[in-house]
């Protein structure tokens, strides 16, 4: 029997982008609806047989699983109902909640043991990478929490906490830079004369298929880009544009710095409050 089937009960606290990903992955996994129940003061529409409530329960015995899924500054106000309401700890904490760190959770909740996660936004069709690090979970709980993670997408776990700052402005953040790639794109594109809509197609579909052949091949992405650049054709002229000093990898590495260090101050805030 997988790990998920033997779960009990989850509480999953926060039904947006990423609570709303999970909560259809599970129940599309085949997880009962009777063991979820969703805790969000906007009582989002949920399918037939999840417990929904506006806040954390009176007086309950914990959940084998509390899944977090608010935003980092909406931590403060969940542990204090937390301990106003909650009989006892759960089995299993997983946060997907950017720069809090493990430390912080444990306090906060006391579970068996803590997981942290950072997916990205691709897992709204199953296509997302998610990291996981936990410094106290039981083969038996890392299994159960990369089993709630599997439903996003792919899964990797680090041992070294400290790097979910870079994991968060990589991979967590990333989607973001991306969109705004193909929007750069589709817009440049118009610019040189084609219609709106036919660019933005253009746009996308280049870097979804891009991305996949990327993903497919044992090639390196700089070999696949030699790929496509002809020596002395259209792409060369292009790429040495984009590899210029003040080209892509400087604002890139800036992009993914600046993210981190948010990450980092997100940290900081937890701790203080
Ligand atoms: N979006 C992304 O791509 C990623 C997000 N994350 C992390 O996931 C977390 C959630 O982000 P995201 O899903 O985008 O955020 P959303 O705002 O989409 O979802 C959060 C949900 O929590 C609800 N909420 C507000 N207050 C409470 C409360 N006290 N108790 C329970 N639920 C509450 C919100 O309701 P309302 O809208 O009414 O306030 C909302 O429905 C964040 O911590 C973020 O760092 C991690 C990786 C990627
Ligand atoms: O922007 C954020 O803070 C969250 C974490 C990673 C993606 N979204």
């Amino acid at each position: 029997m997988s790990a998920l089937a033997r779960v009990g009960s989850i509480w999953l606290v926060g039904c947006g982008n990423m609570g709303g990903a999970m909560l259809r992955g599970w129940l599309a996994q085949g997880l009962a609806p009777d063991k979820l129940t969703v805790i969000d003061p906007a009582l989002p529409e949920l399918p037939a047989g999840v417990r929904s409530l506006n806040a954390l329960p009176d007086g309950e015995a914990g959940p084998e699983v509390l899944v977090l899924a608010v935003k980092p500054q909406l931590l403060g106000d969940v542990v204090a109902q937390f301990r106003r309401k909650s009989g006892s700890a759960p089995g299993l904490l997983l946060s997907v909640l950017a720069g809090v760190e493990s430390g912080i959770l444990k306090q906060a909740f006391n579970a068996g043991a803590t997981v942290r996660a950072m997916p990205n936004l691709p897992a709204q069709i199953g296509k997302g990478v998610t990291v996981l690090c936990s410094e106290d979970a039981d083969m038996d709980r890392r299994q159960i929490a990369e089993e709630l993670m599997r439903v996003l997408g792919t899964v990797e776990w680090i041992a070294d906490e400290a790097l979910f700052h870079a994991v968060t402005a990589l991979s967590g953040s990333g989607p973001g830079y991306v969109f705004r790639f193909i929007e750069a794109m589709a817009d440049a594109g118009r610019a040189l004369g084609l219609p709106e809509e036919l660019a933005s197609r253009l746009a996308v579909e280049t870097v979804s298929g891009s991305a996949l052949l990327a993903s497919a091949s044992d090639e390196s992405p700089a070999e696949l880009a030699d790929r496509v650049a002809s020596p002395g054709g259209t792409t060369r002229e292009g790429l040495n544009r984009l590899d210029a000093a003040d080209g892509i990898r400087p604002l890139i590495r800036q992009t993914l710095e600046a993210a981190a260090r948010r990450s980092a101050e997100l940290a900081a805030a937890a701790r203080q409050s």
